[in-house]
């Protein structure tokens, strides 16, 4: 049977940029399929608008990636979003590891009938021996999985939108264009029309 190379993208999405958006650009020729796993109980205890949001907001991103990919005729590798932090956490009231998270994706393939390896995706932040050394059960997750670094080519965060939008909280005339630098702009309609980080309709 064909192993399948899993590329999984964990992130808190609070909210989702083109960062990240980047970051499956720089890996997805590497990958027969794209995760992207939102945080639900975040283990360095990171305060985050409601998972429905980050899980909605996210899945307009992988939306737009497909779109874009169609259109620029770039590798279609599948980009898929997952709600399983949820599923685990919904089940304890402790954070929800990346350990049992590729544990849990692990066993889900296997019961779907697919082989696979999984491959964790690190930003330069998670990265660094500093907070990597900090993960629960950093080297067995080294041991049993494998890891694959990104660089950051555009320096975006979710907290520069964050302080964006407490910068500018009503969508006001320029506000797809202050916005869509940082983010796809269905991104930002779903921020507003949710009046998530303190926007203003
Ligand atoms: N602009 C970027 N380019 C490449 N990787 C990034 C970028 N922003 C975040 N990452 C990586 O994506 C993963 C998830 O990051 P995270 O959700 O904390 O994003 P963030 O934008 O740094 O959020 P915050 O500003 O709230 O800390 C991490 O591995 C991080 O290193
Ligand atoms: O398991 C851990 O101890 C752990 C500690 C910090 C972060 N993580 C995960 O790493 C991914 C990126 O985290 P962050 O903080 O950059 O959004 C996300 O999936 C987090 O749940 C996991």
């Amino acid at each position: 049977m064909k192993i399948k190379r899993v590329g999984v993208l964990g992130s808190a999405f609070n909210p989702p940029h083109l960062g990240h958006k980047d970051i499956l650009n720089q890996v997805n020729h590497e990958f027969d399929e794209l995760l992207l796993v939102p945080s639900f109980r975040h283990a360095f205890a990171k305060t985050m608008v409601p998972f429905a949001d980050r899980l909605a907001m996210v899945s307009i991103m992988a939306q737009a990636y497909y779109l874009e990919a169609t259109m620029h005729n770039r590798s279609l590798t599948p980009v898929l979003v997952s709600d399983i932090e949820r599923r685990l956490g919904e089940k304890t009231n402790s954070p929800v590891y990346t350990y049992h998270v590729l544990e849990a994706l692990e066993d889900c393939y296997k019961r779907a009938g697919e082989m696979v390896e999984l491959v964790f995706i690190l930003g330069p932040d998670n990265v660094s021996f500093d907070t990597w050394s900090k993960f629960y059960k950093a080297d067995e997750i080294r041991k049993r999985w494998s890891l694959r670094s990104v660089s950051e080519r555009i320096k975006i965060h979710s907290s520069d939108i964050r302080t964006l939008i407490a910068n500018y909280p009503r969508p006001e005339k320029l506000f797809k264009a202050r916005f869509n630098r940082f983010m796809d702009n269905p991104v930002a309609d779903y921020i507003f029309q949710q009046k998530l980080y303190g926007a203003q309709k």
